[in-house]
């Protein structure tokens, strides 16, 4: 077995791992992410940590949840937890390296702004330049269901992906990806590699079991999609397991390996598929026999079927055909507004002079188009 060639690593480690009694940060197995981290340093490998645990660890500083809480209140409660846990947790990671480490929280409202997204690149790029440890998890005290990402899985994806890291190890309560959930079923068989992620692996991931966890096997699945398709090797380990960590350090796959795609995508083109939100849709009319990027990238105004939602000119849209298939996600050269008056007065002219001033409505550079699984 070789050693691991990793230049930069992103380690996602859940809540059971940071507060597995909910009795506030235990060091218990902490002990064992920070000496393999301090390990991966020493041989080169520059690392960011993705640390869930904020609700968990501060789950203790609130008295017993009346039962007729209201859903309205128990999110208040915990984002009051996430905000007094995760100062702990920084305290708890802190006390156990003795090298800097940094703390980042984002949202997706964060995450699919471009220009906020160019922002934490640099950020991170120049913490790891500098040595300092950036330690990331969502701001939950201040996301909605509209900004948030939701769970850390997802997340860790994709600031591997912004990151530019090479490789991800998603640490979890349990071996990693089964056939099927082995909690419900005594006969699921772990599967060590995954060359392409299909409709059947997602069909072998269920939910979480847990109290503490957030999505189970589907979001680990989401976020090895996410990041294979950058070029990322992602491996999702039992992090209570001690040997994992050793394992991985000497070339070894102690869980599941989903490997990278050998031709991954452009960093844009990635960014827009699997980070970037679309703002609103465009309803657009096929050519038989024409591919779908020479269909995006000559799309003209005159092809606009329907326009959907409020968008500006530079935010992220969705491009469908009429049938409903999801074509690409592009940037738009237009706000919705203009587009709509163009299709509902469906004048030639006027279209042939938008286009010729504007051009298309997507530029040939800003389009990812979606595969169809
Ligand atoms: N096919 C599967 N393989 C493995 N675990 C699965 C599968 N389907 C569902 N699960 C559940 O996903 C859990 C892991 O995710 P989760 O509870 O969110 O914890 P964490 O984020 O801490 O890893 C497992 O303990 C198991 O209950
Ligand atoms: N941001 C939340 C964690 C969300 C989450 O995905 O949790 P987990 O499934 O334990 O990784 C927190 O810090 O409590």
């Amino acid at each position: 077995m070789k050693l691991p060639t990793w230049k930069r690593l992103v380690l996602k480690v859940g809540s059971a791992l940071i507060a597995p009694e909910r009795q506030g940060c235990s060091s218990r197995y902490l002990l064992t992410l920070a000496q393999f981290i301090v390990r991966c340093r020493a041989q080169g490998t520059q690392v960011i940590l993705v640390s869930s645990g904020s609700i968990a660890a501060g789950a203790h500083r609130f008295p017993e949840i009346p039962p007729a809480t209201t859903p309205s209140a128990r999110v208040a409660l915990k984002k009051a937890m996430a905000a007094a846990g995760q100062t702990e947790m920084m305290a708890a990671w802190d006390k156990l390296f003795d090298f800097p480490s940094a703390q980042i929280l984002l949202t997706h409202g964060d995450l699919r702004d471009r220009e906020r997204y160019e922002s934490i690149r640099e950020t991170i790029f120049t913490l790891l330049e500098h040595e300092i440890l950036p330690i990331i998890n969502e701001n939950d005290t201040v996301t909605t269901d509209a900004l948030k990402v939701g769970d850390n899985d997802n997340l860790s994806a994709m600031v591997a992906a912004a990151a530019d890291a090479d490789t991800l190890i998603i640490c979890s309560d349990i071996d990693g990806l089964y056939d099927k959930n082995p909690h419900l079923h005594a006969d699921a068989r772990l599967q060590p590699e995954v060359k392409r992620i299909t409709q059947a692996i997602y069909d072998m991931a269920g939910g979480s079991h847990s109290d503490v966890g957030t999505g189970g096997m589907r979001t680990k699945i989401e976020a090895a999609e996410k990041a294979v398709s950058h070029g990322i090797d992602t491996y999702i380990i039992n992090g209570f397991n001690e040997s994992a960590f050793s394992a991985l350090l000497v070339g070894g796959n102690p869980g599941t390996l989903f490997h990278a795609d050998e031709r991954p995508m452009q960093e844009l083109q990635h960014w827009m598929t699997h980070t970037a939100s679309e703002q609103g849709e465009v309803i657009v009319q096929t050519v038989p026999g024409q591919t779908l990027d020479e269909h995006c990238a000559r799309l003209s105004c005159n092809k606009v079927l329907e326009v959907r939602g409020e968008f500006a000119a530079g935010d992220t849209i969705l491009v469908r055909s009429k049938d409903g298939t999801r074509l690409a996600k592009a940037r738009a050269n237009y706000g919705s507004s203009l587009l709509i008056f163009i299709t509902e007065h469906d004048d030639p002219e006027l279209t042939s002079n938008l286009t010729d001033a504007q051009g298309s409505i997507i530029s040939e550079q800003d389009i990812a188009l979606l595969e169809h699984r």
